[in-house]
């Protein structure tokens, strides 16, 4: 397999970054993406903001697979709820010899491509990482996770998936490895996200905010465990080298940890609630475990399902999907304004929240006009996302005061929030709701 060429679908935060990177190293790499996104690649490259160094990468990007030739390997890198069409618009680069990698959190989607590709071509694997692609379309990634874990599903170590981590090795800002147990990998994967999915999105907070609260590492820590002990009982314990990683993760009060599913909430977007939390859930139930803080966590991010059902899946009923794939397209509704801000805080039209001791981990945003947010406010969302180069946290300027962000015209400011490293400026998106 030597000389591989690379098919990617979906050039967001993972397929992006991970994508992006092979590019970069001269592999020989196809994107397969939408129109929009097609226009942007062709007409500004691929662009990657990351403390492993930022890269304008000139990509080759297609929309329709039959464009691109044939195949060596095949990356999934879309959200599951889209996973049904992305079958289809993969399915016809992959040819005998390819192997389709699909790098979705979750498990429940191997059972799906197996069927669709049969079982010998699907690989298993799973990105870690925090990366996002932000509205001016910069793949966005934020924290030093670069990982990506992959291999057959039977564990044998053979020459394709040798072939992909040797085309990874020769990627900058990448550490990708070939195992022999990537079912149990992914399994913990959704341990992990299921925890802090599940935590994150009831919470609205990252982790070290989750962690200082007064019970909040010992809930992540119940969480966990419960989720570990599901995985356990179906056949896929995690190791004790994991649990003792995230028991860490999850108690760490300094950390900026944030997901996925919490951005995508944050931004109005679809998530991957049924997938990761809704399958998790129905698996304790097939176990005989019961877990109050999945069962809410669950609930929670379903319910942010009703006013979607009005603007664009009117079919659409609220419903757990069992052990099956996300097949449909759901749009949360608009995010609602966080907490209140104080009474004290900054000058109108302000990122506020920056006083505090750094790193800061949230930033709350003054408006000219207060948002007019409520439960049920169906408000179109209007997005904005800047980056913040002047926002670099040190010990001699810490961050005391608000800079100036100007909400677009009829709108107010919703939320904002950033991610933060040690070597790079803050990056803060800014949610704006219609006045
Ligand atoms: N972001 C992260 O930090 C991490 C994400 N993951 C997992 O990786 C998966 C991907 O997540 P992420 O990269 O964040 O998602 P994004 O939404 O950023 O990217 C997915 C991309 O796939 C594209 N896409 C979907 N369907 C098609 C299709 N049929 N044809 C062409 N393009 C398509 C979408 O295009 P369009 O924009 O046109 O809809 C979108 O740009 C998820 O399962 C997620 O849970 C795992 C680890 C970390
Ligand atoms: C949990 C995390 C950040 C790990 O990569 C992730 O997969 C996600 O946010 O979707």
């Amino acid at each position: 397999m030597g000389g591989l060429r690379i098919l990617v679908l979906g050039a967001g935060g993972v397929g992006g970054y991970f994508g992006g990177r092979l590019a970069q190293a001269g592999v020989d790499v196809t994107f397969l993406v939408r129109e929009r996104r097609l226009r942007r690649l062709n007409a500004e490259g691929l662009r990657i903001r990351s403390p492993f160094g930022d890269a304008a990468i000139a990509v080759k990007a297609v929309a329709a697979a039959e464009d691109g030739g044939r195949f060596d390997a095949v990356l999934l890198a879309c959200k599951a709820y889209d996973l049904e069409d992305a079958i289809s618009t993969v399915a016809p680069a992959v040819s005998d010899g390819c192997a389709v990698l699909p790098l979705l959190n979750g498990v429940a989607h191997i059972d799906r491509l197996n069927a669709a590709f049969g079982a010998g071509r699907v690989l298993g694997g799973l990105a870690k990482i925090q990366a996002t692609l932000t509205e001016d379309g910069v793949v966005e990634h934020f924290n030093d996770w670069r990982f990506l874990t992959f291999g057959e599903q039977d564990g044998r170590m053979t020459g394709r998936v040798a072939a992909l981590e040797a085309a990874f090795a020769q990627a900058p800002g990448c550490v990708a490895e070939a195992v022999p147990d990537v079912m149990r990998r992914l399994w913990e994967k959704l341990v992990h996200v299921a925890t802090s999915a599940g935590m994150t999105c009831l919470m609205r907070a990252n982790v070290g905010e989750i962690v200082r609260t007064a019970d909040g590492a010992a809930l992540l820590r119940r969480l966990l465990e419960a989720n570990a002990e599901i995985a356990a009982r179906l056949g896929h314990a995690p190791s004790p080298a994991f649990m003792e990683t995230y028991r860490a993760t999850f108690s760490d009060p300094s950390s900026g940890y944030s997901t996925s599913m919490l951005r995508d909430i944050e931004r109005g977007a679809p998530t991957e609630g049924d997938h990761i939390l809704g399958f998790m859930l129905d698996s304790a139930r097939s176990v005989g475990v019961s877990e109050p803080i999945l069962e809410l966590a669950c609930a929670h991010v379903q319910g942010l399902r009703p006013a979607t059902r009005c603007r664009q899946a009117p079919d659409a009923r609220p419903r757990s999907v069992g052990r099956g794939v996300v097949t449909r397209r759901l749009t949360a509704r608009p995010a609602l304004p966080r907490r209140p801000s104080p009474p004290d805080g900054p000058q109108a039209g302000a990122v506020e929240g920056a006083a505090r001791p750094q790193p800061p981990r949230r930033c709350r945003l003054r408006s000219p006009r207060p948002a007019p947010g409520r439960a049920g406010d169906a408000a179109p969302l209007v997005q904005a996302q800047r980056s913040c180069p002047a926002l670099v946290p040190s010990a001699q300027a810490p961050l005391s005061r608000g800079i100036p962000i100007e909400a677009p015209p009829g709108s107010s400011a919703a939320s904002v929030s950033w991610g933060w490293n040690s070597s790079t400026p803050f990056s803060a998106s800014v949610f704006w709701s219609a006045a």
